[in-house]
């Protein structure tokens, strides 16, 4: 049987269309191909504008690829029933301020079909995981930026998904909710989850990501580990140094 990858990129572009009449056209993302495999956690790095977030958004069907084939779970993206497997953490998530975290979480995982008897279990526990169980009752309104992001993190948590899709997670986050993240990635991992972890933090990508797909200009200009990148560069220098080398055009 042929192996069913999480995510499949063959060589996707997308165009934005102009956002005002007699404007340009964006290039956001241009033949891009990779895949990941089941249990992989895959950091998408590159600098600002250079097209993570509509790989992204292509991935979650937010968009279409203007050419190429974009696969979730095993079927076309197009295909929008696996998306109740999939969990996503949004780049600076906002969420309604009157409701409570419970309240959020229940409605969330009641979406992606689950059941009021299972709701029941997990969303103390996710609370407790990401260390809101007392805060569970409050109206998101009084949470903290640090708050907001672990909650975020929990609601893409309550579907117990097969496939996490991660915004820059860690903004706003102080070293615990750092910490927290790294485990909780970690054992999604162990237990075959699959992650595609958008971030700007070479460090987090280093100690986190088994592979590193970099973008530039909207071209995937590196796909491999963080040891095979930093061995691009002289021994000694940091991820980051590599990264920037990258960026420059120059590794
Ligand atoms: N909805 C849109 N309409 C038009 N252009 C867009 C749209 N979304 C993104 N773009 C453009 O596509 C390019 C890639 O943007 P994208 O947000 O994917 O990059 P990014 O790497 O995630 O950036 P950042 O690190 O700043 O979040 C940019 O030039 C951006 O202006």
């Amino acid at each position: 049987m042929p192996q069913e990858f999480p995510v499949a990129f063959e060589a996707v572009t997308k165009r934005y269309p102009p956002s005002r009449p007699g404007g340009a056209w964006r290039e956001a993302v241009i033949e891009v191909g990779f895949r990941v495999e089941p249990g992989e956690i895959v950091g998408l790095l590159g600098p600002n504008r250079s097209g993570k977030t509509t790989l992204a958004k292509l991935l979650l069907s937010l968009c279409r690829p203007t050419s190429g084939r974009v696969t979730r779970l095993g079927r076309p993206a197009s295909d929008r029933a696996t998306l109740a497997r999939v969990g996503y953490v949004p780049e600076r998530a906002v969420f309604p301020g009157h409701l409570t975290a419970t309240e959020l979480l229940s409605y969330l995982a009641a979406l992606s079909g689950v059941s009021r008897a299972v709701r029941r279990r997990r969303i103390p526990a996710l609370l407790d995981r990401v260390g809101l169980l007392d805060r569970g009752r409050e109206p998101i309104s009084q949470f903290s930026k640090g708050m907001v992001q672990r909650l975020a993190i929990a609601q893409a948590l309550a579907n117990d998904p097969d496939l996490l899709v991660l915004d820059e997670p860690t903004e706003g986050m102080d070293l615990s909710g750092f910490v927290l993240l790294e485990e909780i990635l970690v054992d999604a991992s162990r237990a075959g989850k699959t992650a595609v972890l958008i971030t700007h933090l070479p460090g987090l990508a280093e100690r986190l990501c088994d592979r590193l797909a970099v973008l530039r200009s909207g071209r995937l200009v590196f796909l491999g580990s963080p040891t095979a990148l930093r061995s691009r560069t002289d021994p000694g220098r940091s991820l980051g140094s590599a990264l920037l080398d990258l960026d420059a055009g120059a590794a």
